[in-house]
């Protein structure tokens, strides 16, 4: 009987206990990599998808280096995640670290890439995320603006990436991420300078994701719709003046704590490139490569649609 027993045991508990090593080894992958102790700089922190970022990166246990132009509303931002810092889902969390610069300024880039690096001596992951937006036709728009745009959305996060970059390459680990947008996918009327300084930024990570990922450091581009921030309030017109509006389609957006969990998770998940946004921007994607003459007549009707709705 004992022998039967102990030969009928056996295998179903070896089978069981392996069942179980695979299911957590399932659910490990599923979730990624993990963000306790993990060193995370967060650009544009004070506001908006940033601060959302530096919320959910907090509670995941990062060690977070928050940056922004402002120090007083970042320091608000560090006020905030302190009160919330005791044991979040029984992990311990860190205060944050705070750098103050201002992306355009390529002097302060590298001074600030130092100040980032001197906090915890590595960094893990780069969250590119600072960014502004623009409003206007070409024809009334100063070609200093389309640089002004093109400085705060393009030099200034691929000047800080560089700058961190040899740390990474170093140690032969790491973690680029940038925010771009469905505009770095496809380009809409009167958002000429937006729209081109996010298509450069997906083609200059596209490049960098092929240059560095043998060396063992991810590039996670992410481009998502609408968010409800204040990124239309902020955004600069064809005179360099700011319009001041939060557009319905802003307003109407994601909710910055439901992409800040996607950022999340496509950081642990170490994913490639990853557009957040509904059907119709998603269509609209496919259809610009697939069937582009289609594309340019839809956007060329919804150019006059607005200029219409604008003289009206
Ligand atoms: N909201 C949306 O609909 C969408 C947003 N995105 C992208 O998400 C990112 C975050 O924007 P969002 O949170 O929406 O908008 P916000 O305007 O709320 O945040 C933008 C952040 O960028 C920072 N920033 C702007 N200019 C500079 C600069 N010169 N130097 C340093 N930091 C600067 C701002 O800092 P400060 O507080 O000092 O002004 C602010 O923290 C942007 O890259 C945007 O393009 C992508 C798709 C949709
Ligand atoms: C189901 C059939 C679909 C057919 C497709 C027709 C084409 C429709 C065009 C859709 C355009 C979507 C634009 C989305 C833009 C967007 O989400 O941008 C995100 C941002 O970065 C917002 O910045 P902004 O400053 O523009 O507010």
């Amino acid at each position: 009987m004992e022998r039967i027993m102990g030969g009928g045991m056996l295998p179903l508990v070896l089978t069981s206990v392996g069942a179980l090593l695979l299911y957590r080894i399932l659910v490990r992958l599923r979730r990624g990599a993990p963000m306790h102790g993990a060193v995370v700089v967060i650009t544009g922190a004070s506001s908006g998808l940033g601060k959302e970022c530096a919320r959910v990166f907090h509670a995941a246990g990062a060690r977070l280096v928050l940056c922004g132009r402002d120090a007083a509303r970042l320091q608000e931002v560090v006020q905030e995640l302190s009160g919330s810092s005791t044991d979040i889902q029984h992990q311990k969390t860190f205060t944050p670290n705070t750098v103050v610069f201002n992306l355009v300024r390529a002097d302060s880039v590298e001074k600030a890439a130092q100040e980032i690096l001197k906090c915890y001596g590595h960094i893990d992951v780069l969250i590119n995320n600072a960014g502004i937006s623009y409003r206007g036709n070409i024809l009334d728009t100063h070609i200093s603006v389309q640089r002004d745009v093109m400085e705060i959305n393009y030099f200034g996060p691929i000047a800080l990436t560089q700058a961190l970059l040899p740390s990474m390459v170093q140690r032969r680990s790491g973690h680029i991420v940038v925010i771009s947008s469905v505009q770095g996918k496809i380009a809409i009327p009167y958002r000429s300078a937006y729209a081109a300084s996010k298509h450069a930024t997906q083609a200059y990570f596209d490049c960098l994701r092929a240059e560095i990922g043998h060396l063992g450091i991810p590039v996670t581009v992410i481009s998502p719709g609408y968010i409800r921030t204040n990124l239309s309030v902020n955004a600069v017109t064809g005179d360099g003046s700011k319009y001041g509006v939060l557009d319905k389609t802003t307003a109407s957006g994601w909710e910055p704590r439901d992409v800040a969990d996607a950022v999340l998770k496509a950081v642990r998940q170490k994913s490639k490139d990853v557009v957040l946004a509904g059907t119709v921007p998603t269509v609209a994607i496919y259809l610009r490569t697939l069937w582009p003459a289609l594309f340019f007549k839809l956007m060329s009707s919804r150019a006059r649609k607005e200029q219409k709705h604008k003289d009206e």
